[in-house]
């Protein structure tokens, strides 16, 4: 697999192009409009010259990786691609519109289609493919360029051949750690890590404790790099909320009832750090 298509240059669709280029893979971003592949385009830029500062890229080495890169808001232009990896915003009409439209253009037929989804079935989006088996989840962790797992998802459609084809490019080309899991709401890191973030917002919203206190407490009591509030505002809240529509629609499950607050920050366009506001107000 050489030839790597991205659907949405976000958080997360910037961060695994910008792994992928790294990697020497041929990468080619596509998102809806110019302003948000422009937005992809200074992420990724703003990432590299954070690693050039630090001294773990050449300046010479970040300008092959940029140039390596090429954008579009035409999806048709992902025709040739190997293995094209969909990171659009976390929605399942939009997600199944996306592998519709990939099915229709991307012409290899033993081409690999796959989703960064969070949370949502893998099997509803293969089958708005008319090649099922050619579908799996691919699950990044944020940010992409640091975290070093991928979490490889399987759906009851899944051939074995892809799943053992993403493995290998995870581990082997994208130098990630993979762990296997089932087509299940939340795959296994969600499954424990968002009941634990929306309890979070719960505490806060019951004035049981501040934002700041609640961060200090997992950070200097369980050595946790952020704490879960601050982690809602890395993730996105607009995602977070996303993840628990999703999972409490499915599953009724009450620790993925999303917090009131939660919807109302949404509402607000509170969307956290990518926005500039969050739980938290200093993002510059
Ligand atoms: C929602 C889902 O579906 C699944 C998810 O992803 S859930 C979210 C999972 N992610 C987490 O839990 C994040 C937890 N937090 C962390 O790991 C760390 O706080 C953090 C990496 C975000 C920042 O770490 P930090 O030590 O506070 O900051 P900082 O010193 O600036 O960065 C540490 C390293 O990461 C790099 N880094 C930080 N943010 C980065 C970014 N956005 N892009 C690229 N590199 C980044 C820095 O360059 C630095 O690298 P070196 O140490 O090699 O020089
Ligand atoms: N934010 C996080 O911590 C993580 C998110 N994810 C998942 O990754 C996916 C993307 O999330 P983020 O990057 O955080 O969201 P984001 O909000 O930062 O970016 C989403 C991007 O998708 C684009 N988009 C929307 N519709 C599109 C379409 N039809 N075609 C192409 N692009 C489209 C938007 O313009 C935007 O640029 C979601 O499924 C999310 O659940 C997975 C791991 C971690």
């Amino acid at each position: 697999m050489q030839l790597i298509g991205v659907v949405g240059c976000g958080l997360m669709g910037s961060g695994i192009a910008e792994v992928a280029a790294k990697a020497g893979l041929d990468v080619i971003v596509r998102d809806i409009n110019e302003q948000a592949v422009d937005a992809g385009r200074a992420r990724i830029g703003k990432s590299l010259n954070r690693a050039v500062e630090r001294g773990k890229l050449t300046a010479e080495r970040r300008d092959a990786v940029l140039s390596s890169l090429r954008f579009t808001t035409d999806i048709s232009e992902l025709a040739d691609r190997d293995l094209v990896i969909e990171a659009a915003s976390e929605n399942e009409e939009i997600k199944k519109s996306v592998f519709a439209d990939l099915d229709a253009v991307v012409t290899k037929p033993d081409a690999v289609l796959a989703s960064n989804t969070s949370s949502m079935p893998i099997v509803r989006f293969a089958k708005a493919t008319s090649r099922p088996e050619r579908v799996v989840g691919m699950h990044f962790f944020n940010p992409a360029p640091v975290q070093p797992l991928v979490e490889i998802v399987s759906s009851v459609l899944t051939a074995p051949d892809v799943v053992d084809a993403v493995r290998s490019l995870a581990e082997d080309v994208l130098g990630k750690v993979t762990i296997s899991a089932q087509d299940r709401p939340g795959f296994i890191v969600n499954a424990l890590l968002v009941p634990y973030l929306l309890s979070a917002i719960r505490m806060y919203e019951s004035g049981a404790a501040s934002l700041e206190d609640i961060d200090a407490g997992m950070v200097n009591g369980c050595a946790h790099p952020m704490g879960p509030m601050r982690l809602n505002d890395l993730v996105g809240l607009d995602t977070t909320l996303a993840i628990a529509k999703s999972v409490h629609a499915e599953t009724g499950d009450p620790a993925y009832a999303p917090p009131v607050l939660l919807s109302r920050m949404v509402d607000a366009g509170f969307h956290g750090k990518k926005a500039g506001r969050g739980f938290y107000n200093d993002y510059s």
